[in-house]
Protein backbone atom coordinates (compact mmCIF):
# COMPACT_ATOMS: atom_id res chain seq x y z
CA UNK A 1 0.00 0.00 0.00
CA UNK A 2 1.44 3.67 -1.10
CA UNK A 3 0.10 6.77 0.71
CA UNK A 4 0.70 10.20 0.27
CA UNK A 5 -0.65 13.29 1.78
CA UNK A 6 -0.30 16.50 0.77
CA UNK A 7 2.80 15.74 -0.77
CA UNK A 8 4.72 18.23 -2.43
CA UNK A 9 8.08 18.92 -4.12
CA UNK A 10 9.16 21.68 -5.46
CA UNK A 11 12.54 22.85 -7.65
CA UNK A 12 13.17 26.51 -6.83
CA UNK A 13 9.99 28.18 -8.31
CA UNK A 14 8.78 25.48 -10.22
CA UNK A 15 6.28 23.07 -8.06
CA UNK A 16 6.47 19.44 -9.48
CA UNK A 17 4.40 18.07 -6.97
CA UNK A 18 1.42 19.99 -5.85
CA UNK A 19 -0.44 18.60 -2.22
CA UNK A 20 -1.26 15.13 -3.99
CA UNK A 21 -3.47 12.62 -1.85
CA UNK A 22 -3.85 9.41 -2.85
CA UNK A 23 -3.65 5.87 -1.32
CA UNK A 24 -2.50 3.02 -4.23
CA UNK A 25 -4.32 -0.61 -2.31
CA UNK A 26 -3.05 -4.05 -2.95
CA UNK A 27 -4.87 -6.34 -4.94
CA UNK A 28 -5.15 -4.42 -8.33
CA UNK A 29 -3.03 -2.80 -10.70
CA UNK A 30 -3.38 1.03 -10.13
CA UNK A 31 -2.31 3.08 -12.95
CA UNK A 32 -0.81 6.64 -12.58
CA UNK A 33 -1.54 8.57 -15.64
CA UNK A 34 -0.86 12.72 -16.60
CA UNK A 35 0.98 14.50 -19.69
CA UNK A 36 4.51 15.06 -20.00
CA UNK A 37 6.03 16.79 -17.34
CA UNK A 38 2.73 16.23 -14.92
CA UNK A 39 5.13 15.16 -12.12
CA UNK A 40 5.04 11.38 -11.71
CA UNK A 41 8.34 10.74 -11.89
CA UNK A 42 8.98 12.76 -9.39
CA UNK A 43 6.32 11.47 -6.96
CA UNK A 44 7.63 7.93 -7.92
CA UNK A 45 11.49 9.06 -6.61
CA UNK A 46 9.84 10.52 -3.59
CA UNK A 47 7.94 6.82 -2.84
CA UNK A 48 11.31 5.03 -2.87
CA UNK A 49 13.50 7.98 -1.24
CA UNK A 50 15.54 9.39 -4.21
CA UNK A 51 13.96 12.58 -3.44
CA UNK A 52 13.21 14.58 -0.09
CA UNK A 53 9.29 16.02 -0.08
CA UNK A 54 9.33 19.51 0.17
CA UNK A 55 6.16 19.47 1.89
CA UNK A 56 3.59 16.19 2.49
CA UNK A 57 4.63 12.62 3.21
CA UNK A 58 4.57 9.45 1.31
CA UNK A 59 4.81 6.09 2.72
CA UNK A 60 4.46 2.35 1.83
CA UNK A 61 3.25 -0.17 4.34
CA UNK A 62 2.97 2.47 6.81
CA UNK A 63 6.29 3.82 6.83
CA UNK A 64 8.39 6.05 4.85
CA UNK A 65 10.83 3.83 2.42
CA UNK A 66 14.27 4.82 4.53
CA UNK A 67 12.97 3.58 7.85
CA UNK A 68 11.71 -0.01 6.59
CA UNK A 69 14.73 -2.24 7.84
CA UNK A 70 14.45 -3.84 3.97
CA UNK A 71 13.39 -1.86 1.82
CA UNK A 72 13.74 -3.87 -1.38
CA UNK A 73 11.52 -6.62 0.36
CA UNK A 74 8.99 -3.52 0.64
CA UNK A 75 8.62 -2.15 -2.83
CA UNK A 76 10.76 -2.48 -5.82
CA UNK A 77 10.97 -0.02 -8.62
CA UNK A 78 11.64 0.29 -11.97
CA UNK A 79 12.60 3.96 -12.68
CA UNK A 80 13.32 5.53 -15.74
CA UNK A 81 17.29 6.58 -14.81
CA UNK A 82 18.81 2.99 -15.18
CA UNK A 83 21.79 2.04 -13.29
CA UNK A 84 23.60 -1.15 -14.96
CA UNK A 85 26.85 -1.28 -15.15
CA UNK A 86 27.35 -2.47 -19.18
CA UNK A 87 30.07 -4.59 -18.90
CA UNK A 88 28.50 -6.70 -16.10
CA UNK A 89 26.23 -9.59 -16.98
CA UNK A 90 22.56 -9.42 -16.34
CA UNK A 91 23.29 -12.37 -13.44
CA UNK A 92 26.18 -10.66 -12.22
CA UNK A 93 24.26 -7.62 -11.84
CA UNK A 94 21.30 -9.19 -10.25
CA UNK A 95 23.54 -11.34 -7.89
CA UNK A 96 25.33 -7.59 -6.81
CA UNK A 97 21.94 -6.27 -5.78
CA UNK A 98 21.11 -9.87 -4.37
CA UNK A 99 24.37 -9.83 -1.88
CA UNK A 100 24.46 -6.71 -0.34
CA UNK A 101 20.67 -7.19 0.22
CA UNK A 102 20.98 -10.54 1.88
CA UNK A 103 18.77 -12.23 -0.62
CA UNK A 104 19.75 -15.59 -1.57
CA UNK A 105 20.78 -16.71 -4.80
CA UNK A 106 17.86 -19.21 -5.58
CA UNK A 107 15.67 -15.82 -5.64
CA UNK A 108 17.80 -14.62 -8.58
CA UNK A 109 17.28 -17.89 -10.33
CA UNK A 110 13.87 -17.24 -10.06
CA UNK A 111 13.97 -14.05 -11.27
CA UNK A 112 15.68 -14.20 -14.50
CA UNK A 113 12.95 -17.28 -15.06
CA UNK A 114 10.21 -15.40 -14.55
CA UNK A 115 11.39 -12.62 -16.26
CA UNK A 116 12.55 -14.86 -18.92
CA UNK A 117 16.28 -13.68 -19.02
CA UNK A 118 17.77 -16.92 -18.55
CA UNK A 119 19.16 -17.56 -22.80
CA UNK A 120 20.59 -13.90 -21.79
CA UNK A 121 21.88 -13.96 -18.20
CA UNK A 122 25.34 -14.39 -19.02
CA UNK A 123 25.63 -11.82 -21.57
CA UNK A 124 27.15 -8.40 -20.77
CA UNK A 125 23.85 -5.90 -20.00
CA UNK A 126 25.33 -3.20 -22.17
CA UNK A 127 24.38 -5.08 -25.03
CA UNK A 128 20.87 -5.93 -24.16
CA UNK A 129 18.01 -4.68 -26.56
CA UNK A 130 15.47 -1.93 -25.03
CA UNK A 131 13.65 -4.71 -24.21
CA UNK A 132 15.84 -6.86 -22.42
CA UNK A 133 17.28 -4.12 -20.43
CA UNK A 134 13.64 -3.23 -19.60
CA UNK A 135 13.24 -7.11 -18.20
CA UNK A 136 16.69 -6.78 -15.73
CA UNK A 137 15.44 -3.58 -14.53
CA UNK A 138 12.02 -5.48 -13.41
CA UNK A 139 14.30 -8.52 -12.35
CA UNK A 140 15.82 -6.36 -10.11
CA UNK A 141 12.64 -4.77 -9.15
CA UNK A 142 11.47 -8.17 -8.14
CA UNK A 143 14.31 -9.62 -6.64
CA UNK A 144 13.40 -8.79 -2.85
CA UNK A 145 10.02 -10.23 -3.79
CA UNK A 146 8.42 -7.01 -2.75
CA UNK A 147 4.73 -6.32 -1.56
CA UNK A 148 4.52 -3.29 -3.88
CA UNK A 149 5.66 -3.07 -7.03
CA UNK A 150 6.61 0.53 -8.79
CA UNK A 151 7.40 0.79 -12.14
CA UNK A 152 7.88 4.37 -14.00
CA UNK A 153 6.43 4.01 -18.21
CA UNK A 154 7.73 0.71 -18.29
CA UNK A 155 6.25 -0.13 -22.04
CA UNK A 156 7.81 3.40 -23.03
CA UNK A 157 9.90 2.18 -26.63
CA UNK A 158 9.17 -1.39 -26.14
CA UNK A 159 7.86 -3.89 -29.01
CA UNK A 160 4.38 -5.28 -29.21
CA UNK A 161 5.98 -8.38 -27.83
CA UNK A 162 7.36 -6.85 -25.32
CA UNK A 163 4.36 -4.61 -24.23
CA UNK A 164 2.41 -7.57 -23.77
CA UNK A 165 4.79 -9.26 -21.68
CA UNK A 166 4.60 -6.46 -19.41
CA UNK A 167 0.70 -6.53 -19.01
CA UNK A 168 0.49 -9.89 -18.43
CA UNK A 169 2.79 -9.35 -15.47
CA UNK A 170 1.06 -6.82 -14.22
CA UNK A 171 -1.90 -8.62 -14.03
CA UNK A 172 -0.33 -11.84 -12.49
CA UNK A 173 1.79 -9.36 -9.71
CA UNK A 174 -1.75 -7.86 -8.84
CA UNK A 175 -3.49 -11.45 -8.85
CA UNK A 176 -1.27 -12.39 -6.56
CA UNK A 177 -2.06 -10.11 -3.85
CA UNK A 178 0.41 -7.19 -4.51
CA UNK A 179 0.23 -3.42 -4.65
CA UNK A 180 1.08 -2.51 -8.87
CA UNK A 181 1.63 1.31 -9.56
CA UNK A 182 2.47 1.85 -12.91
CA UNK A 183 2.65 4.91 -14.82
CA UNK A 184 2.32 6.05 -18.16
CA UNK A 185 1.18 9.29 -20.10
CA UNK A 186 -1.09 6.70 -22.70
CA UNK A 187 -4.76 6.14 -21.37
CA UNK A 188 -5.12 3.89 -23.99
CA UNK A 189 -2.18 1.44 -22.34
CA UNK A 190 -3.29 2.08 -18.83
CA UNK A 191 -7.13 1.07 -19.26
CA UNK A 192 -5.68 -2.62 -20.82
CA UNK A 193 -4.34 -3.11 -17.31
CA UNK A 194 -5.25 -0.95 -14.10
CA UNK A 195 -9.04 -0.96 -12.96
CA UNK A 196 -7.55 2.25 -10.58
CA UNK A 197 -6.52 5.35 -12.01
CA UNK A 198 -4.62 8.29 -10.43
CA UNK A 199 -4.54 11.32 -13.15
CA UNK A 200 -2.07 14.04 -12.41
CA UNK A 201 -1.32 17.55 -14.28
CA UNK A 202 0.90 19.92 -13.37
CA UNK A 203 1.84 18.04 -10.39
CA UNK A 204 -1.93 18.29 -9.40
CA UNK A 205 -4.60 15.33 -8.39
CA UNK A 206 -7.05 15.68 -11.15
CA UNK A 207 -8.71 12.50 -10.83
CA UNK A 208 -8.91 9.45 -8.72
CA UNK A 209 -11.04 7.25 -10.00
CA UNK A 210 -11.45 3.76 -12.07
CA UNK A 211 -11.95 3.18 -15.42
CA UNK A 212 -15.34 2.08 -15.28
CA UNK A 213 -16.12 5.44 -13.63
CA UNK A 214 -14.33 8.21 -15.63
CA UNK A 215 -16.09 6.42 -18.90
CA UNK A 216 -19.14 7.45 -16.69
CA UNK A 217 -18.51 10.76 -16.11
CA UNK A 218 -17.40 11.73 -19.47
CA UNK A 219 -20.66 10.50 -20.58
CA UNK A 220 -21.39 6.83 -20.72
CA UNK A 221 -22.66 4.66 -23.54
CA UNK A 222 -24.26 7.65 -26.16
CA UNK A 223 -26.35 6.18 -29.09
CA UNK A 224 -26.74 7.95 -31.91
CA UNK A 225 -30.26 7.92 -33.83
CA UNK A 226 -31.28 9.25 -36.94
CA UNK A 227 -35.25 9.56 -37.91
CA UNK A 228 -37.73 11.68 -39.85
CA UNK A 229 -39.77 11.78 -36.60
CA UNK A 230 -37.49 13.46 -33.73
CA UNK A 231 -39.76 14.72 -32.22
CA UNK A 232 -42.39 11.37 -31.55
CA UNK A 233 -39.53 9.67 -31.04
CA UNK A 234 -38.18 11.43 -28.39
CA UNK A 235 -41.95 10.52 -26.74
CA UNK A 236 -41.98 6.87 -26.93
CA UNK A 237 -38.31 6.83 -25.74
CA UNK A 238 -38.50 9.23 -22.61
CA UNK A 239 -38.72 7.15 -19.51
CA UNK A 240 -36.65 7.21 -16.29
CA UNK A 241 -32.50 7.24 -16.47
CA UNK A 242 -33.08 8.35 -20.48
CA UNK A 243 -31.97 11.34 -21.72
CA UNK A 244 -31.99 12.45 -24.89
CA UNK A 245 -30.82 15.55 -26.90
CA UNK A 246 -30.67 17.21 -30.12
CA UNK A 247 -30.55 20.30 -32.33
CA UNK A 248 -34.10 21.27 -33.52
CA UNK A 249 -34.28 20.89 -36.83
CA UNK A 250 -32.28 17.98 -36.61
CA UNK A 251 -32.83 14.63 -37.59
CA UNK A 252 -30.10 13.74 -34.90
CA UNK A 253 -30.80 12.48 -31.54
CA UNK A 254 -28.39 11.35 -28.86
CA UNK A 255 -29.45 9.10 -26.42
CA UNK A 256 -28.15 7.58 -23.19
CA UNK A 257 -29.39 5.27 -20.86
CA UNK A 258 -30.79 3.16 -23.60
CA UNK A 259 -29.18 0.31 -25.43
CA UNK A 260 -29.11 0.54 -29.68
CA UNK A 261 -31.48 -2.74 -29.88
CA UNK A 262 -34.09 -1.24 -27.21
CA UNK A 263 -34.22 2.19 -29.32
CA UNK A 264 -34.64 0.00 -32.67
CA UNK A 265 -37.42 -2.32 -30.94
CA UNK A 266 -39.18 0.92 -29.02
CA UNK A 267 -38.65 2.23 -32.79
CA UNK A 268 -40.41 -0.30 -34.83
CA UNK A 269 -43.19 -0.67 -32.25
CA UNK A 270 -44.69 2.87 -33.19
CA UNK A 271 -43.71 2.23 -36.89
CA UNK A 272 -40.83 5.03 -37.00
CA UNK A 273 -38.51 4.61 -39.56
CA UNK A 274 -34.61 4.65 -38.46
CA UNK A 275 -31.70 6.15 -40.98
CA UNK A 276 -29.21 5.82 -38.02
CA UNK A 277 -28.43 3.66 -34.75
CA UNK A 278 -25.15 3.88 -33.77
CA UNK A 279 -23.79 2.94 -30.18
CA UNK A 280 -20.86 5.75 -29.31
CA UNK A 281 -18.46 4.86 -26.16
CA UNK A 282 -16.71 7.66 -24.90
CA UNK A 283 -13.27 6.25 -25.64
CA UNK A 284 -11.13 6.78 -22.47
CA UNK A 285 -8.54 8.64 -24.52
CA UNK A 286 -10.86 11.11 -25.20
CA UNK A 287 -12.05 11.13 -21.49
CA UNK A 288 -8.66 11.90 -20.48
CA UNK A 289 -7.72 14.36 -22.94
CA UNK A 290 -11.01 16.13 -21.94
CA UNK A 291 -9.34 16.10 -17.79
CA UNK A 292 -6.18 16.91 -19.07
CA UNK A 293 -6.26 19.67 -21.67
CA UNK A 294 -5.60 22.67 -19.33
CA UNK A 295 -2.63 20.59 -17.75
CA UNK A 296 -0.52 20.17 -20.88
CA UNK A 297 2.55 22.02 -20.59
CA UNK A 298 3.01 22.29 -24.70
CA UNK A 299 -0.10 22.18 -26.94
CA UNK A 300 0.73 21.76 -30.51
CA UNK A 301 -0.33 24.40 -33.01
CA UNK A 302 -1.04 22.41 -36.16
CA UNK A 303 -4.68 23.94 -37.14
CA UNK A 304 -7.56 21.74 -38.10
CA UNK A 305 -6.78 18.34 -35.94
CA UNK A 306 -8.96 18.92 -33.18
CA UNK A 307 -9.75 16.15 -30.72
CA UNK A 308 -13.53 15.61 -30.97
CA UNK A 309 -16.16 16.71 -28.53
CA UNK A 310 -17.72 15.24 -26.08
CA UNK A 311 -21.53 13.96 -27.10
CA UNK A 312 -24.14 16.05 -24.55
N1 LIG B 1 15.65 17.91 -10.78
C1 LIG B 1 14.77 18.77 -11.28
N2 LIG B 1 15.03 20.10 -11.29
C2 LIG B 1 14.14 20.99 -11.78
N3 LIG B 1 12.94 20.65 -12.29
C3 LIG B 1 12.62 19.36 -12.33
C4 LIG B 1 13.51 18.35 -11.83
N4 LIG B 1 12.90 17.14 -11.97
C5 LIG B 1 11.71 17.39 -12.55
N5 LIG B 1 11.54 18.72 -12.76
C6 LIG B 1 10.34 19.36 -13.36
O1 LIG B 1 9.23 18.93 -12.63
C7 LIG B 1 8.12 18.69 -13.49
C8 LIG B 1 7.64 17.26 -13.32
O2 LIG B 1 8.57 16.37 -13.87
P1 LIG B 1 8.40 14.79 -13.87
O3 LIG B 1 9.58 14.21 -14.57
O4 LIG B 1 8.13 14.32 -12.50
O5 LIG B 1 7.08 14.60 -14.76
P2 LIG B 1 6.50 13.29 -15.43
O6 LIG B 1 5.04 13.32 -15.21
O7 LIG B 1 7.24 12.09 -14.97
O8 LIG B 1 6.79 13.54 -16.96
P3 LIG B 1 7.23 12.54 -18.13
O9 LIG B 1 6.01 11.79 -18.54
O10 LIG B 1 7.68 13.52 -19.18
O11 LIG B 1 8.34 11.69 -17.59
C9 LIG B 1 8.60 19.00 -14.90
O12 LIG B 1 8.19 20.31 -15.25
C10 LIG B 1 10.10 18.92 -14.78
O13 LIG B 1 10.71 19.78 -15.70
Amino acid sequence: MIEAHQLTKRYGEKTAVDRLDFTVRPGSVTGFLGPNGAGKSTTMRMIVGLDAPSAGTVTVNGRRYAEHASPLQEVGALLEAKSIHPGRSAFDHLMAQAYTHGIPRRRVDEVIELTGLRTVAKKRAGAFSLGMGQRLGIAAALLGDPATVMLDEPVNGLDPEGVLWIRNLLTALAAEGRTVFVSSHLMSEVALVAEHLIIVGRGRLLADTTVQELVRQAGGDTVKVATADPARLREVLAGPGVEITGRAGSEELQVTGLTPRSIGLTAAEHGIALFELTARAVSLEEAFMDLTRDAVEYHGTTTGIETPGRVA
